[in-house]
């Protein structure tokens, strides 16, 4: 059975002696690494260059960052300090464009620094690791509340990485996996999810540090995998959700939520309420995320004068007729499409 959800050794972030170390996610499964990052600017590039990756990891990079940024810069009785983490918190908010947790820790951050009269540092330093412990306990809510949902449903197929990697710790869709597995067991599907290979590099590895057997699919069989009536549910992550429940996720998500309504197969997307965009009305808002050409092309193409490009787009929009349950630490909504979730709007 699967370790209980606070023995999993899996940490994407770790806070130690006022510095963050972030496990590079590029090197996984061949090389567990981390570097020690004490500056903003750092943990920024670990995000745009996908060393650290996943909607709430992202945040929480981003908060731990604002509060570097504060260690280094303040100093009593002088304003010039908030100049310069301002300007670390514009770097950090331009590192990738999707993940609306980005930008919510962010706020979250410049919020309590703004509440702040003096001697910040512990404070800035406290709030972070608060968003990181909140975001752990909201995974191990949601996983509850989706094993609830998935009762005896055996078969799962899950895309992409929404796990301990891409989260502050037990993850979300991995979330509801592990904690559906601690009551019984079930047969685990995961796609590899070209091009970065999240699904083939780090889920089925972070499955297997779980004692977690999983299968690894082409993305290309998930079709037939679906036809084959050994899938009742699919379950993903997401990076922002809009207030009528469209869903923004690992690109992949869309044709896979399609082809479970031609096949029966439920859709459950598993996120934490700070992964919802309550300021935008539908998915048609969100900014979708293209990568370089060069994360998708073969080496040999990647080169002056080449007639081979690529497309690559990183994210997809999956409508909320698609969706049959939205899992929050809130609640889970059934249907998104009848009434968005803005029921699930609360001040942090
Ligand atoms: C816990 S949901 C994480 C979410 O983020 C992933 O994207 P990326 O690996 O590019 O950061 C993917 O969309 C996951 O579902």
């Amino acid at each position: 059975m699967s370790s209980s959800p606070n023995k999993l050794n899996v940490h994407a972030l770790l806070w130690q002696d006022r510095q963050l170390s972030v496990l590079d996610q590029r090197l996984l499964p061949d090389q567990v690494h981390y570097d020690i990052y004490a500056t903003a600017p750092e943990v920024a590039e670990a995000i745009r260059s996908m060393r650290v990756r996943g909607a709430p990891a992202i945040g929480i990079a981003a908060a731990y960052a604002v509060a570097l940024s504060v260690q280094q810069y303040f100093v009593a009785d002088n304003v010039e300090w908030q100049y310069k983490v301002n300007a670390d918190i514009k770097i950090l908010a331009a590192s990738r464009p999707t993940a609306v947790n980005l930008f919510w820790a962010l706020a979250v951050m410049q919020e309590k620094l703004a509440s702040l009269q003096d001697s910040p540092v512990d404070a800035m330093i406290n709030t972070a690791i608060e968003i990181h412990q909140q975001d752990i306990a909201a995974n191990q809510q949601m996983g509850e509340i989706g094993a609830d949902i998935l009762a005896d449903a055996q078969g799962i197929l899950t895309h992409c990485n929404a796990g301990a990697l891409a989260t502050g710790g037990y993850g979300t869709a991995l979330g509801v996996i592990r904690s559906a597995y601690h009551r019984q067991a079930r047969t685990v599907f995961a796609g590899e999810t070209r091009p970065w290979l999240q699904g083939a590099r780090l889920t089925v590895w972070e499955l297997a540090k779980d004692n977690i057997p999983a299968t690894l699919t082409a993305d290309s069989a998930a079709a037939m995998l679906m036809r084959s009536g050994q899938v009742d549910w699919i379950i993903v992550g997401a990076d922002r959700i809009a207030a009528n429940g469209d869903v923004a996720n690992k690109i992949g998500t869309y044709s896979l939520a399609v082809l479970a309504q031609y096949h029966g197969i439920k859709v459950m997307v598993v996120a934490p309420v700070s992964t919802i965009d309550f300021t935008i009305e539908n998915g048609g808002q969100i900014e979708i995320e293209e990568r370089a050409a060069s994360e998708l092309l073969p080496a040999s193409y990647v080169q002056e004068g080449s007639l081979v490009n690529a497309w690559n787009p990183v994210f997809d929009v999956t409508p909320a007729e698609l969706i049959s349950v939205i899992v929050t630490e809130r609640g889970a909504v059934f249907n998104p499409f009848e009434q968005g979730v803005r029921k699930l709007k609360n001040e942090y």
